[in-house]
């Protein structure tokens, strides 16, 4: 039985990124939204374009005003208007000035801008009643970027903020890495789809739609293969055709030690050479982890997760271990592995000590505190229940069989 670390360690090794020459498609600007950047971008624009205001005023060459008061106001002559958008006329010599707008082109000439709250207007006359610092209000050109440095690296999200930059530099069509394909599907006889009446001794295929959307939740794209009867032969077919058609295949259910847990012996039938068997950990105990050689030269080895049937189960290890997976498989340059932040414990934890002991629950912000509330109802793997409207897990390391009230703990979040 692999220690959690020791098992997350094994993992992340067999993790081969996507190669960013040859896993990637192209994208628009909108539809790379929380996609992963596959090219470097840079841009051969400075920004800001051009010198250009940052108030409603008037540009001025501060040689002119660097001493004026409202009793000593310097007067100027207005000589054009300069609105934004639009390219201006007039060269500014000593003694003139430019009405100007945010966001309008500084005059040649100019070098400073007096916001009009500063000044006193007569007809085209700008009176100017204090003076102003060297510069100001001007926002110079290229002081944000210089053209041709890189603007973007490879392996970042693609959100809003980086969007901005990418429309603003005029990058409409972006080299994205694809998305990774998961497929999921569900042993046990015991088990039907939510649209099939329950027959005694019968349960929901939950875990497909638990699996579907965890893969969803991390960009993943999910290939939802059902179930697959509690049958020797049936789940070797339904293996070996996931394991053509995608990068990673999770199963939940058969991996433990029962009459009809077949996972194991299949994989390795199958070829796969298994990294897990088990790990010191509750829930997730039988979580079993297997890579298989590439189905062909072009596509790299799949990665298999056998996790257990039980629902908390396929939670925990799903996001303590195939989350940051999918992730580092995806090409993220960093930021791929597990978060855990420290947090108040908002009452008494207990575990047996035997296995590190993820409780789920919820993660709660108050005066600036994280505190972690368990999950109320038992916590039992089997239960799945309790697990709606958790957003974390707090973790009992192997031996700490107590958390007091207000102790801090560790806890896994999203
Ligand atoms: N004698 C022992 N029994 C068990 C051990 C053990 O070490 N010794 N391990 C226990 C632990 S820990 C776990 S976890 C479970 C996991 O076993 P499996 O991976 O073989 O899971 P199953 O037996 O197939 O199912 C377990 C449980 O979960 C329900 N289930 C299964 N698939 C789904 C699904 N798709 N959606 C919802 N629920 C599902 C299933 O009905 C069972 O109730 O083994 C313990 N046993
Ligand atoms: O490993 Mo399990 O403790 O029942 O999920
Ligand atoms: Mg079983």
């Amino acid at each position: 039985m692999l220690s959690v670390s020791d098992a997350e360690a094994t993992i992340l090794q067999l993790v081969q990124p996507l190669d960013s020459r040859r896993h990637t498609e192209v994208t628009d600007l909108l539809a790379a939204n929380g996609r992963i950047l596959a090219s470097p971008v840079t841009s051969h624009l400075d920004f800001p374009h051009w010198d250009n205001s940052a108030m409603d005023g008037y540009a001025v060459r501060y040689e002119d005003v660097r001493d004026c008061s409202e009793e000593k106001p310097v007067v100027l002559e207005i000589i054009e208007e300069i609105p934004a958008g639009v390219q201006p006329k007039s060269i500014i010599q000593s003694g003139k000035a430019a009405r100007i707008l945010t966001g309008a082109v500084m005059p040649d000439g100019a070098d400073t801008v007096v916001m009009q709250e500063r000044t006193r207007r007569e007809e085209n006359q700008v009176f100017i009643l204090t003076t102003p610092k060297p510069k100001e209000f001007v926002r110079q050109q290229a002081s944000y970027y210089k053209a041709g440095s890189q603007l973007l690296p490879v392996g970042i999200v693609l959100n809003a903020q980086e969007l901005a930059v990418l429309a603003a530099v005029q990058c409409t069509k972006l080299n994205v890495f694809r998305r990774i394909r998961v497929a999921i599907l569900s042993t046990g006889d015991e088990l039907v789809t939510p649209e099939t009446p329950l027959q005694a001794g019968q349960i929901v295929d939950s875990n497909q739609y638990t699996i579907a959307a965890l893969v969803q939740q991390t960009g993943a794209q999910p290939i939802m293969l059902g179930i697959v009867r509690d049958d020797p032969a049936a789940l070797e077919e339904a293996i070996a055709r996931a394991l053509t058609q995608a990068d990673i295949i999770i199963s939940s259910g058969g991996v433990s030690v029962g009459d009809h847990d077949y996972v194991e012996q299949i994989l390795e039938s199958l070829g796969g050479k298994i990294h897990v068997r088990s790990v010191a950990m509750k829930p997730g105990k039988p979580l079993t982890v297997a890579t298989f050689p590439p189905s062909s030269p072009l596509s790299s080895s799949p990665l298999y997760f056998g996790l257990p049937g039980n629902p908390a189960a396929v939670l925990v290890t799903f996001w303590r271990f195939v989350q940051p997976a999918i992730k580092k498989l995806s090409g993220l340059a960093e930021g791929w592995e597990p978060k855990f932040i420290k947090a108040r414990a908002s009452q008494e934890l207990r575990s047996d000590g035997k296995r590190e002991t993820y409780v789920w629950g919820q993660m709660r912000l108050r005066d600036g505190i994280y505190s972690f509330y368990p999950a109320s109802g038992v916590q039992n793997s089997g239960n799945l229940i309790n697990l709606a409207q958790t957003n974390s897990l707090a973790v009992l390391l192997v031996g700490q069989t107590l958390v007091a009230a207000g102790e801090e703990i560790q806890v896994l979040i999203q």
